[in-house]
């Protein structure tokens, strides 16, 4: 039997949860055999296909390596861990959950400094008063530095933080910090605020292929088989299906649905009989079935859609390009 195909996963908190229903959605079941603290599994259906469950940025890291030909995981740890991130992985889709910034936090009290050019200034100032560099608390050093170099703030040392890095300022271990935050109320209670345009990244999680996987044929075709699941689910979940009847419908009152409502007509125009079946972007529901009952339908039922799953696979596609031949 050849190598298997890794498909690398969170192992714990929300970025599992989020990632199993993710993957259940689109018809794609993760088990573990072992239970709860087996940290390897299958996917029901799909045969020599690894599930591996890792930290989430160990799956960077390991993606990287090629170790792992597809995993979910930030983004943000996506470009701290991997050296010209562009090259040897490929973001395929952003999943919509996993949300975070990567934001540069100053203390509260420092009510001057509102920009990185603020920043910049008392960085400079601080160095000849205090004799030393004033010092970023921060476990995203690559992404400190290149956001830092950007602004052209080179007055400054790193801390390595291991954790609770917005704590460093209130210990005295750090001036300032960089550290992740979705809601805000970490920041806060730790009496810090973020620069203006001190945000360095909006992460989520996201869809990862690896480029230097062994992409022999048959990992190609699972990775076919597992991105034909989650765009066939993607596709869905942008339209419910709209269907009518009315001998009034052709092609022109189509295309007015199609400008107005963003109408998409999967099956062509209406049959002989006047049938049509309409895929409509959720949020303009209400006003297309006014609109085709306005121009002369009885009667408009709308359905939720499981899977669409259409010819071209726009996520293979992206694999594809990224892989080469
Ligand atoms: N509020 C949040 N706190 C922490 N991580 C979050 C949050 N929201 C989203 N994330 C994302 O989750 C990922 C980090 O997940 P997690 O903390 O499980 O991994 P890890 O850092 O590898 O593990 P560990 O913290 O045990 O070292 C990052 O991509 C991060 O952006
Ligand atoms: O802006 P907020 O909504 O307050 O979220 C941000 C905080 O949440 C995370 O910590 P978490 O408690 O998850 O622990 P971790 O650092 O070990 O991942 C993160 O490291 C921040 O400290
Ligand atoms: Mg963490």
């Amino acid at each position: 039997m050849s190598a298997p195909f890794v498909l690398a996963v969170p192992s714990k908190g929300r970025l599992q949860e989020n990632t199993e229903a993710f993957f259940a959605r689109a018809g794609l079941k993760l088990s573990k055999a072992g239970g709860a603290r087996d940290y390897r599994g299958t996917i029901a259906g799909l045969d020599n296909v690894e599930v591996a469950y890792l930290s989430a940025s160990e799956i960077a890291s390991q993606l990287a390596r090629g170790f792992a030909h597809l995993g979910v995981t930030g983004e943000d740890l996506v470009r701290e861990n991997i050296a010209d991130a562009d090259k040897r992985v490929s973001l395929i889709e952003g999943l919509g959950f996993g949300y975070a910034d990567v934001v540069v936090a100053v203390p509260q009290a420092w009510i001057d400094v509102r920009t990185m050019a603020d920043l910049d200034d008392v960085t400079t100032g601080f160095r000849e008063q205090h004799h030393m560099r004033m010092r970023v608390a921060t476990k995203f050093v690559n992404l400190t530095r290149g956001f830092f170099q950007a602004h052209g703030i080179t007055d400054y040392r790193i801390v390595e933080s291991a954790g609770a890095t917005e704590g460093a300022p209130a210990a005295g271990s750090a001036e300032l910090i960089v550290d992740i935050t979705t809601t805000g109320a970490t920041l806060a209670a730790n009496g810090l605020r973020v620069l203006d345009d001190g945000t360095i990244l909006r992460s989520q999680a996201n869809l990862v292929a690896s480029k230097g996987a062994d992409w022999s044929p048959q990992a190609r075709e699972t990775a076919r088989v597992i991105l034909d699941h989650i765009a066939a689910r993607a596709r869905a979940n942008k339209y419910r299906e709209v269907r009518t009847r009315f001998r009034q419908c052709d092609a022109a009152l189509l295309g007015e649905a199609h400008s107005r409502y963003g109408v998409e007509a999967p099956f062509g125009g209406p049959t002989s009989s006047g049938m049509l079946t309409l895929h409509c972007p959720p949020g303009q529901l209400y006003a297309l079935a006014s609109f085709l009952r306005e121009h002369g339908a009885e009667t408009v039922s709308v359905v939720s859609l499981d899977y669409v799953f259409d010819r071209e696979n726009p996520l293979f596609a992206k694999l594809a390009a990224f892989l080469g031949q």
